[in-house]
């Protein structure tokens, strides 16, 4: 359709095809300018009449792309006949009429993310657009920790088409542990049990970044913006996403959607943790503390390779056992997230010098290429795997319970979680749900 506006007083001509919505403003002292936005940014259409006049508005909002990545709410207003207006919405219900937008969303805050400033991330630079976009939303703010699941109570899952998460990368998977183990429950499926396979989400999950280092949202839309993220949950395209499941004993110690690292990891986050206090700075000291008094740890490992479906094992000492649960893989001289990876990369770090060992980890923080191709580092794909501590001091506690004499310690997804069991067990799970966004390479 064609038809003339007016813009800020000027004429504006607009034509829309059946893939972009194109402006001609008329300019009096230059040449004309040109707006071109293509319909799969259009993030919703509104009408306006306005009172006592015949003109009315049409409010078309879209997405504009700003450099790095970030995504911007703009929002174009042309005044036109009301009938003209009317035609355009009509255009745009056709061209519209076969795509699903999400609707109904269970938003879960984190008062106390990062800075503790996503309640007003979410109510100053979020809401505003989820509202303009007609979606509407229950907000629950945690308590405390282990609080998210309180909100799931009284709400009809049937109703929703997505959970938001608006936090950091701990929150996030304290979120989606809340969700897989209640899907699981609804389904009697026993979590604790490492052999149990699980039953996916049956909507998405998205992420609004609030927390301190947001690995998630900066994997999948390549920055850590607030409004990129939600016009990504807006748009209502997905990516599937994996978990990986961390037991000890005959217990789910939780699931993680981003990384999970024993050892050296485990212990820079139990140190970060405790250090809360110090603000960010924290990340910057202790890992490299932590580095500094870097400590071998006996272990067996034993893992079932992708490639044969077969038991391996690997005996020595070994200074982390890690793996991505969003894998990071070579790309020419970047390494790039990868979600959905049909398989985990287990890298296991053995006995090195000091300065290599910083080499290596230098290439991962950088996300360099090659981080992984040194010979102090195991690199195999595999589906699960099994860390035996066998071999370090125990002691029996006063109910003749066997634990760990040492302090060890899992990073899973930015949070420390004490291994004091002899053994723990990880296992992937493959496509559990889809997360809002799109991979940007
Ligand atoms: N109301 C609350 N008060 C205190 N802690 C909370 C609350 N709600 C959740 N938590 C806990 O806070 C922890 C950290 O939260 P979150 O991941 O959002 O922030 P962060 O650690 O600053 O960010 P990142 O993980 O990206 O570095 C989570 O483990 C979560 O269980």
């Amino acid at each position: 359709m064609e038809g003339s506006f007016m813009k800020h007083g000027r004429q504006c001509d607009v034509t829309i095809t059946k893939t972009h919505l194109k402006c001609s403003l008329k300019n009096n002292i230059g040449p004309n300018v040109q707006l071109e936005v293509s319909l799969s940014d259009v993030l919703a259409v509104q009408t306006q009449s306005r009172e006592n006049s015949n003109i009315n508005s049409v409010v078309v909002h879209y997405a504009g792309n700003k450099k790095d990545k970030v995504l911007t709410w703009e929002k174009l207003v042309l005044a036109g006949e009301p009938e003209l207006c009317k035609e355009v919405n009509n255009v745009f219900s056709y061209a519209f009429a076969d795509r699903h937008r999400p609707k109904h969303y269970l938003v879960l805050i984190n008062p106390r993310s990062g800075k503790k400033t996503a309640r007003r991330i979410f109510h100053k630079k979020v809401a505003p657009l989820f509202r303009a976009c007609g979606t509407t939303f229950k907000v629950y703010e945690t308590t405390g920790p282990n609080d998210a699941k309180t909100a799931f109570q009284d709400v009809d899952f049937s109703t929703l088409d997505g959970v938001l998460v608006v936090g950091g990368d701990g929150f996030y998977s304290e979120v989606v542990t809340a969700l897989v183990l209640r899907q699981q429950q609804a389904n009697g499926i026993d979590a604790d049990d490492p052999e149990a396979t699980l039953t996916p989400l049956t909507f998405p999950v998205g992420i609004i970044p609030g927390g301190s280092g947001n690995y998630v949202t900066k994997y999948l839309h390549g920055s850590t913006d607030p409004v990129t993220a939600a016009i990504k949950i807006v748009l209502g395209k997905t990516t599937p996403t994996n978990i990986v499941s961390l037991h000890q004993g005959s217990k789910l110690q939780a699931y993680a959607g981003l990384l999970l690292g024993f050892g050296l990891f485990g212990d820079m986050m139990y140190m970060c943790e405790k250090y809360r206090w110090m603000g960010n700075v924290r990340y910057k000291i202790f890992p490299v503390k932590c580095i500094f008094s870097r400590r071998l740890i006996n272990a067996e490992v034993e893992y079932l390779k992708e490639s044969t479906g077969q038991w391996h094992k690997a005996n020595g000492s070994f200074y982390s056992v890690e793996t991505g649960v969003v894998d990071l893989a070579d790309k020419e001289t970047k390494l790039v997230p990868v979600f959905g990876d049909s398989a985990l990369n287990l890298h296991l770090v053995t006995e090195c010098p000091l300065g290599d060992h910083i080499k290596q980890l230098t290439k991962v923080a950088d996300w360099v290429s090659g981080a992984y191709d040194f010979n102090f580092v195991q690199t195999e794909r595999v589906l699960r795997y099994r860390v035996s501590l066998a071999s370090l001091p125990t002691v029996k506690l006063a109910g003749g319970e066997e634990v760990l004499a040492d302090h060890y310690y899992v990073n899973l997804d930015g949070e420390a979680i004490l291994i004091d069991k002899p053994s723990f067990d990880v296992r992937l799970h493959t496509g559990i749900f889809q997360i809002f966004g799109e991979m940007q390479l």
